[in-house]
C-alpha cells in the first residue's frame, strides 16, 4: 500500500497507493513504516519524496477503520520516525492533504504542495481532534491563533493560503512531485533540526491567556454541546503551554475522550450519510450510476422574491448564466437591485468580482426560449404556480426542464398540466438559498430519470447536498415539521412558554428554538398556507370547536398571534419583542405570556410545570415517528436521506447525527414507550401514534441503522 521507487539516484520515492484518497488504513500505515525504514537504513539515498497516487496526497486516516479494533502500526510513531530521521524528507501535495495527511506532512521536513491542492485539519467535523501530532506541530509551525482557526473549525485551506500561513514551503502550477524530488537533492546537506517542528517553541501573542479564553468563549457559543471543538481549544492550549512531549500526552488524553463517544460516532455516520445519499436509486431500475445529466448551461429563475433572489445569487456563484424573470418592471428592477447587492456582498467577502455580467433580466417570457432548465420560485400559490408551468410549457423549447421550487405543493398536478410531465421535478431549496447547502429534489411520479439526474447533478453544481424525495405534501422535511411545530403549540397551551421551548430546543443543540424560527421565518407564511387548507379564516367549517380541526386537536395560537398582528421579526413582534423592526435580538415579551394565561384561562385548560425533557421528547420524537412513516411510505428511500435533509436543511445537531440516528441513539425501545406515553396522554393527536415500522423494528430487536431498509413495507421506494 506504499510503493518504493529509487529516482535520480539518490532519492527515495515513496507513494500512497489507496484509492481513491489514499486513506491511511493499516496497510498503508505499515507501508509507509516499512518504506520509510528502508530508505533510512540504504546509504544510497541522501533524501525522500512522500507523495500520492491518482493525484491525491493523503485524505487522512481511514475512517471506515475508526469502528474496528486497532491493526497495524498507529500513526504517532510512524510520523515521528520520519520527522527524528537525518534524511530529509519531501511531502508532495496534490489533491488534499487531510487530518493524518496532513499530520504526515507536518512530520515531512519540508512541504511542496499543487496551486490547486487543499490541506485542513478536519477532524472537529468528525467529533475528534487530530492526533496526530497536529495539535502540536502546527500551531509550532504557523503560531496559536492561525492554528486555532483551522484545528476548530476544521476549514480547508487552499495552496496559496497555505503558503501565506507558513503550512508549505512552495506552491508550483507545475508538478508538485517533480518540483519535491528536485527540492529533495537541493536541500540534502542543510541543516534539519531547525526543520523539525517537533523542536520548534510556538509562536503566540502577547496575551495567551487572553487569546485562549476568547477562542474557547467562541467555540463554545458555536459548538451548540459538541464536545471536539472544546477538546480541539485544550489541546492546542498544552502546544502553547507545555513541551512538545507533554502537549502530545495531553493530545492523546483528549483524543480518548472523544475518540468512542457517541458524539464521534454521530457525526462519522454523517460523513458517510452524505456520500450515500448522492447515490440514488428509482424503483424503476434506474439510478445514478446509470442515468446520465443533460448538460444545463443556461438556467432561467422565475420569481424574484426571497427564494427566487437566493436561487439566482448561488446559481451565479457556481458560474452559470442566469435569466431572471418577474412580472413587471417594478418588481424587477426590485429583484436587480437586491441580486447585485447580494452578488457584491458576496464577492467582497471572498475578495472576488462579482459576477454580473452572467446575469439577465426580463419581464419577457419569450425570451425563455433558448434555456435549457427553468426553476419556478413564484409565491406557494397553487393556482398561480399552475399559471406558470403552463405559460413555461407553452413557450420553453420541448425538451426543457420545468423545475419548481415549492416547499410542499403536488408536483404531480403542476407536471399535469405541462406537455412534458416527464421534465418536471422539484427543486426545493431552503431559506436563503445561496446559503444553506440542503436542495430536496423532487421525484413526482412522472419525472424521468434524465430529469431527477439533472437537478441532483446542477445541485452538486451549486454546492448543495442534494437529496431525492418522494412527491407527497411537505414532502420529507416539511411533512416532519408538522407534528414538530404542533407539538410546541400544544406545549404553550398546556403551560410552556416559547423560551421554555426554545431553550430545551436549543440546549438538545438547534441553532434557534421552534418560536425564534417561526419569527425569523415569518409568522404570515403558516398562517397563509392554514387558511388556504381550511385550518384557520373563512373556509374552517363551522361545526369544528375552537381547538380542534378536521377531527383532530388543533391549537389555534399561532393563527390568533398572527390576527393581533404579529408577523415576527420582519415587524419586531412575533413570539418574542425584537428591538426593531427586521431586528435579530428576541426578548421575552410579557404581553405574549399574558395572552397565553388569557386564552388558558378561556379555554379551561389548567397550566401544568412542564419540563426540558417533556419538550424534547414530544417535539422530537413527534418528528421522528413521523421519519418512519417517510420511511415506510417510500417518500425518504433511507434513513440517510432523512438525516441529512435535517442536519443540512433544519439545523438538526451534526453531533447528534440527525433524526433517525438520533432515534437508534436513544435507543428504538425508548422511543416507542415515550410516544406510546404521550399518545395515551393525548388520545386526540394522531400523529403521537407510533408508526408501524417503529413497531416492527422494536419487535424484531431493534437492528442498527443500516438494516432498517430490509423493515420497510414496500420493498422498493416509491421513488
Ligand atoms: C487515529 C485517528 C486519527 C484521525 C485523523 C484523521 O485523519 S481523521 C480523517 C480526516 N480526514 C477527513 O476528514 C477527510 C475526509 N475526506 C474528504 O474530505 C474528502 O473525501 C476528500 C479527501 C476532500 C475528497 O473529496 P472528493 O469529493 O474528491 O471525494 P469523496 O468525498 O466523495 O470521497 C471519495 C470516497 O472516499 C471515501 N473517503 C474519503 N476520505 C476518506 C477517509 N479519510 N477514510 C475513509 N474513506 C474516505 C469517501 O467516503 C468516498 O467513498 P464512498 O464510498 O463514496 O463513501
Amino acid at each position: 500500500m506504499a510503493r518504493y521507487e529509487q529516482v535520480q539516484g539518490t532519492v527515495a520515492l515513496i507513494t500512497l497507493t489507496n484509492p481513491p484518497v489514499n486513506a491511511l488504513s493499516a496497510a498503508v500505515r505499515l507501508g509507509i513504516t516499512e518504506t520509510v525504514t528502508r530508505a533510512l537504513r540504504d546509504p544510497e539515498v541522501k533524501s525522500m519524496v512522500i507523495c500520492g497516487e491518482n493525484g491525491v496526497f493523503c485524505g487522512g486516516a481511514d475512517i471506515r477503520e475508526f469502528a474496528k479494533p486497532m491493526s497495524g502500526p498507529p500513526l504517532v510513531p510512524m510520523i515521528a520516525a520520519i520527522e527524528e530521521g537525518e534524511k530529509p524528507v519531501v511531502a508532495a501535495i496534490e489533491g488534499a492533504a487531510f487530518g493524518g495527511g496532513l499530520e504526515l506532512a507536518l512530520g515531512c521536513h519540508y512541504r511542496i504542495a499543487h496551486s490547486k491542492a487543499r490541506v485542513g485539519l478536519p477532524e472537529v467535523t468528525l467529533g475528534l481532534l487530530p492526533a496526530a501530532g497536529g495539535t502540536q506541530r502546527l500551531p509550532r509551525l504557523i503560531g496559536l491563533a492561525p492554528a486555532l482557526d483551522l484545528i476548530t473549525t476544521g476549514r480547508h485551506v487552499t495552496a496559496q493560503e497555505a503558503l501565506k500561513l507558513g503550512i508549505v514551503d512552495q506552491v508550483t502550477d507545475q508538478s508538485a512531485l517533480d518540483l519535491a524530488i528536485q527540492f529533495a537533492q537541493q536541500v540534502v546537506g542543510q541543516p534539519l533540526l531547525p526543520r523539525k517542528l517537533s523542536t520548534r517553541q510556538t509562536p503566540c501573542p502577547p496575551d495567551v491567556d487572553g487569546l485562549l479564553e476568547e477562542t474557547m468563549a467562541q467555540v463554545k457559543q458555536r459548538a451548540r454541546g459538541a464536545m471536539a471543538p472544546i477538546a480541539c481549544v485544550q489541546a492546542v492550549r498544552a502546544a502553547a503551554t507545555l513541551p512538545y512531549q507533554a502537549g502530545m500526552q495531553k493530545e492523546q488524553e483528549l483524543m480518548a475522550t472523544l475518540f468512542h463517544s457517541s458524539q464521534a460516532r454521530a457525526m462519522q455516520y454523517c460523513f458517510f450519510a452524505q456520500r450515500a445519499v448522492g447515490r440514488w436509486s428509482l424503483s424503476s431500475g434506474a439510478h445514478s450510476g446509470n442515468s446520465k445529466p443533460r448538460p444545463v448551461s443556461k438556467v432561467a429563475v422565475i420569481g424574484l422574491g426571497t427564494m427566487g433572489r437566493g436561487i439566482t445569487v448561488a446559481l451565479v456563484k457556481a458560474g452559470m448564466s442566469v435569466l431572471a424573470v418577474e412580472t413587471n418592471k417594478k418588481q424587477l428592477e426590485i429583484g436587480k437591485q437586491m441580486v447585485s447587492a447580494m452578488l457584491k456582498h458576496d464577492a467582497q467577502k471572498r475578495n472576488a468580482t462579482p459576477r454580473l455580467d452572467l446575469l439577465h433580466f426580463t419581464i419577457d417570457l419569450l425570451e425563455l426560449k433558448n434555456t435549457d432548465l427553468i426553476i419556478e420560485a413564484v409565491f406557494e400559490d397553487m393556482a398561480l404556480k399552475k399559471q406558470v408551468f403552463k405559460e413555461l410549457s407553452s413557450v420553453c423549447k420541448a425538451d426543457a426542464f420545468l423545475c419548481t421550487n415549492t416547499s410542499g405543493l403536488d408536483v404531480d398536478e403542476l407536471a399535469a398540466v405541462t406537455k412534458r410531465p416527464e421534465l418536471v421535478v422539484g427543486m426545493h431549496f431552503f431559506a436563503p438559498a445561496h446559503v444553506m447547502k440542503l436542495l430536496e429534489v423532487v421525484h413526482g411520479s412522472r419525472s424521468s430519470p434524465e430529469a431527477v439526474a439533472t437537478a441532483m447533478h446542477l445541485g452538486k453544481r451549486l454546492g448543495k447536498v442534494s437529496v431525492l424525495v418522494g412527491n407527497c405534501a411537505g414532502f420529507v422535511g416539511n411533512r416532519m415539521l408538522k407534528p414538530y411545530l404542533e407539538q410546541a403549540n400544544f406545549l404553550l397551551e398546556e403551560g410552556a412558554t416559547p423560551e421554555l421551548v426554545d431553550g430545551a430546543l436549543e440546549e438538545f443543540g438547534f441553532p434557534m428554538g421552534v418560536f425564534k424560527m417561526s419569527d425569523l421565518s415569518g409568522l404570515d407564511v403558516g398562517w397563509r398556507i392554514r387558511k388556504e387548507a381550511g385550518l384557520t379564516g373563512p373556509n374552517v367549517d363551522p361545526r369544528d370547536p375552537p381547538r380542534r380541526r378536521q377531527g383532530r386537536r388543533y391549537s389555534p395560537l399561532p393563527d390568533l398571534v398572527c390576527e393581533q398582528g404579529r408577523l415576527g421579526q420582519k415587524n419586531g413582534r412575533g413570539w418574542y419583542l425584537y428591538d426593531k423592526p427586521g431586528g435579530r435580538v428576541a426578548t421575552p415579551d410579557p404581553s405574549i405570556h399574558k395572552f397565553l394565561e388569557e386564552y388558558r384561562i378561556k379555554h379551561g385548560i389548567s397550566p401544568r410545570q412542564i419540563d426540558r425533557q417533556e419538550v424534547v421528547e414530544r417535539c422530537l420524537f413527534a418528528l421522528i415517528n413521523e421519519g418512519f412513516r417517510s420511511l415506510d411510505d417510500g417518500i425518504a428511500a433511507g434513513p440517510e436521506d432523512i438525516d441529512m435533509i435535517y442536519v443540512f436543511g433544519y439545523g438538526w445537531p451534526r453531533h447528534r447525527g440527525g433524526p433517525m440516528f438520533y432515534a437508534g441513539m436513544v435507543g428504538l425501545p425508548r422511543v416507542l414507550t415515550r410516544l406510546e406515553h404521550y399518545r395515551q396522554a393525548h388520545p386526540e393527536v394522531p400523529h403521537l401514534e407510533p408508526s408501524p415500522l417503529l413497531r416492527r423494528l422494536v419487535a424484531s430487536g431493534s437492528p442498527p441503522i443500516n438494516k432498517w431498509r430490509d423493515f420497510l413495507q414496500r420493498p422498493h421506494s416509491q421513488l
